[in-house]
């Protein structure tokens, strides 16, 4: 494996899904890469497709899909041509899982210590149930679990949110994935919470040499926590490059007005907001995806879709005027 070529490179993926108002194109065309022990945030309002570009890594998809195009080469192996035992395989050992809701992935019928001897069997066939119980108790203590004996007994409803989001992030490191895939993780949890959750993320890296995929609303987590950014709009992605870049210089004026939403008045509520609403799904996109909110539009956005083109090194955005309104 050459340590030089990306570890995920996705190509052209598009997503079509079945509805009574004909075909929804929920994924237009995404081009993304990004290598190993990259943190990479995933942002956009509700409805941009974020949750189905993740389903798409999974290849756990809706069951109304009409169409599916393009690649997801995961160290050059394309998931979309992996048999489904080969796929199933995959996911129990190179790429897991974190749900926004962690009773998502708990079932309450059974303890803490069950679960995580669970995912370790399945990873590590032969590991024994004390080296198992050994594990899991380290593990624990790792994502921040006080008490983690007792807590291994113990079932999830007796658990706190936060602590059954850090015992499903422990679940996910026990597989040693390649691929970490975080679906809005901390949206169900209250403030402090939340921010103990991204900390932890943060401490995480240090010795997790994978890959993170980690999707959010929240454009300052994102910033706080990632190394790279991909803000996608209308199943597209309209910028992307190094966090730290993108947000200095925001090339498209989507994530400008993003950014502006992220500025709060003394009460704690937004200053801006973004009017109007997503384009339909359905609609068939013969125009700059974002113009009919876009404070820059112009004739020439009207003529025919954007794509994305490099703005600096890393850097793209997918903008006919980005020179001329965000230079
Ligand atoms: N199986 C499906 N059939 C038809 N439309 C769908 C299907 N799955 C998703 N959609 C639509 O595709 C769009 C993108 O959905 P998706 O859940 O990927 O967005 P999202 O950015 O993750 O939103 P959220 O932040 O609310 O989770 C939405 O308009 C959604 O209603």
């Amino acid at each position: 494996m050459n340590p030089d070529l990306p570890m995920i490179t996705i190509r052209n993926l598009k997503l079509d899904a079945r509805t009574e108002h004909g075909p929804a194109h929920i994924l237009r065309g995404i081009d993304l890469e990004f290598g190993r022990g990259r943190i990479v945030g995933v942002v956009g309002e509700s409805g941009s497709g974020k949750s189905t570009l993740v389903s798409c890594l999974l290849r756990l998809l809706p069951s109304n899909i009409e169409r599916l195009e393009g690649e997801i080469l995961f160290d050059g192996i394309d998931l979309l041509k992996l048999s489904p035992s080969d796929m199933n395989d995959w996911r129990g050992r190179k790429i897991a899982m974190v749900f926004q809701d962690p009773m998502t992935a708990l079932n309450p019928l059974f303890t803490i210590n069950t679960h995580l001897r669970d995912v370790l069997k399945r990873r590590f066939p032969q590991i024994s149930a004390r080296e198992a119980r050994e594990r899991s108790l380290a593990m624990l203590t790792k994502v921040g679990i006080s008490d983690a004996s007792v807590r291994l007994d113990a079932y999830p409803h007796q658990l706190s949110g936060g602590m059954r989001q850090r015992i499903v992030i422990a679940m996910a490191l026990l597989v040693e994935p390649d691929l970490l895939l975080a679906d809005e993780p901390t949206t169900a949890l209250d403030a402090t919470v939340e921010a103990q959750i991204v900390d932890l993320f943060d401490q995480l890296r240090q010795d997790f040499s994978g890959s993170i995929v980690f999707i959010s609303h929240h454009l300052g987590l994102v910033a706080e926590l990632c190394d790279d950014l991909c803000v996608m709009y209308g199943g597209t992605i309209v910028e992307t490059g190094p966090v730290a870049e993108v947000l200095a210089r925001p090339r498209h004026p989507y994530t400008r007005a993003l950014l502006d939403c992220e500025i709060e008045d003394d009460h704690g509520g937004r200053l801006a907001t973004i009017p109007g609403e997503v384009p339909s799904a359905t609609w068939a996109m013969d125009a700059c995806i974002f113009a009919s909110r876009c404070a820059h539009v112009a004739d020439i956005c009207r003529r025919g879709p954007t794509v994305l083109e490099t703005v600096a090194i890393g850097h793209k955005a997918a903008c006919k005027r980005s020179r001329e309104v965000l230079p």
